[in-house]
C-alpha cells in the first residue's frame, strides 16, 4: 500500500481557554497522497489553520493521530519536511529579497555557495529573478508574497504549507498568482496543502478539495476533482469547473445548518 504522505485518523483538538474549552477539530479523517494539491475551504473559525499548525508540529492534537511522510509531525519538522507560506508575506524589512529568502538556510548552516545558488534557483522558480538585491518595500504585494514562497521552497522540502497566502491581495493578482503556483505545483510535484476562503480559488487549484463545517471543525465533504492537470483559467467557465463550484457551495451550505 502507498504510504499517504499527510494522515490524519480520529484527529481531535480542544483548546483550553479562560472561557472554557474551544473544539477546534472534531473526528478529522484525512489521506493525502504525495503530489496532491489539497485545499480547505470553510466559514472563519472552522479550524483550516488549526489542521495545518498540527501537521507543522505547532499544535499537538488532543486525541487522534497525524503523520506526515509516515513519522510523527515532530519527527518530520525535525527532518525538514515543509515549507510553510503565511498569509502576511513576513519579509524582514532590513533584509534584501536574496537575504530574506536565504535567512532559513543560515539558520540551518548551509555554506554560502550553497546558500547563493539555492536563493537563484528558487526566485527564478517564482519569477523574481532579477530581484534578489531588493528590498521588500519596492516590490508589490504579489511579488512579496512570491518572494515568501521562494523562502519556503529555499530548502526543498517536498510538502508546501500555506495559509491563505493570496487573500490580502486583489483579483487580478490573485488570479495571476493562481496560475502561477499551478505551475510552479506541476513542475516541481510539491505536495501542497493551501487553506483559503475562495470557492474559484479551491477549485481551479486543488486536487482534492476538503470541505470544512463551522465549529467544531469537521469535513463535510471531500471532492476528488474530475479537471485535467491543465487549467488555463478560462476553464473557470466550463460546466465541469462550475458543478465542483456547485458541490462545494452546497456543502459550505449544509454546514451553516
Ligand atoms: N491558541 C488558541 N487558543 C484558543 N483558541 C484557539 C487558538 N487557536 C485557534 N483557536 C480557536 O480555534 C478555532 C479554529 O481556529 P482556526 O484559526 O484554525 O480557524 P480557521 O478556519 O483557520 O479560521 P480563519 O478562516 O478565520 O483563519 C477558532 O474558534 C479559534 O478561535
Amino acid at each position: 500500500m502507498v504510504e499517504s504522505v499527510v494522515s490524519a485518523r480520529g484527529l481531535n483538538l480542544v483548546f483550553e481557554t479562560g472561557d472554557g474549552p474551544v473544539q477546534a477539530l472534531s473526528d478529522v479523517n484525512l489521506e493525502i497522497g504525495s503530489g496532491e494539491f489539497v485545499s480547505f475551504i470553510g466559514p472563519s473559525g472552522c479550524g483550516k489553520t488549526t489542521f495545518l499548525r498540527v501537521v507543522a508540529d505547532l499544535e499537538q492534537p488532543t486525541g487522534g493521530a497525524v503523520t506526515v511522510n509516515g513519522m510523527s509531525p515532530e519527527a518530520a519538522r525535525k527532518a525538514r519536511a515543509y515549507g510553510y507560506v503565511f498569509q502576511a508575506a513576513g519579509l524582514y524589512p532590513w533584509r534584501t529579497i536574496g537575504g530574506n529568502v536565504a535567512l532559513p538556510l543560515e539558520i540551518m548552516g548551509y555554506s554560502r555557495a550553497e546558500r547563493a545558488e539555492r536563493v537563484a534557483r528558487v526566485l527564478e522558480l517564482v519569477e523574481l529573478g532579477g530581484f534578489a538585491g531588493k528590498f521588500p518595500w519596492q516590490l508589490s504585494g504579489g511579488m512579496q508574497q512570491r518572494a515568501s514562497i521562494a523562502r519556503a521552497l529555499a530548502f526543498d522540502a517536498d510538502i508546501l504549507l500555506m495559509d491563505e497566502p493570496f487573500g490580502a491581495l486583489d483579483e487580478i493578482v490573485r488570479d495571476r498568482l493562481n496560475e502561477e503556483l499551478l505551475a510552479l505545483w506541476a513542475r516541481t510535484g510539491k505536495t501542497t496543502l493551501f487553506v483559503t476562503h475562495s470557492i474559484p480559488e479551491a477549485v481551479y487549484l486543488s486536487t482534492k478539495i476538503v470541505v470544512m463545517s463551522p465549529r467544531p471543525g469537521r469535513i463535510r465533504d471531500v471532492i476528488d476533482s474530475p479537471l485535467p492537470k491543465e487549467r488555463p483559467l478560462e476553464i473557470r467557465d466550463t460546466p465541469e469547473f462550475i458543478a465542483v463550484a456547485h458541490r462545494v457551495r452546497e456543502g459550505l451550505r449544509a454546514g451553516h445548518d
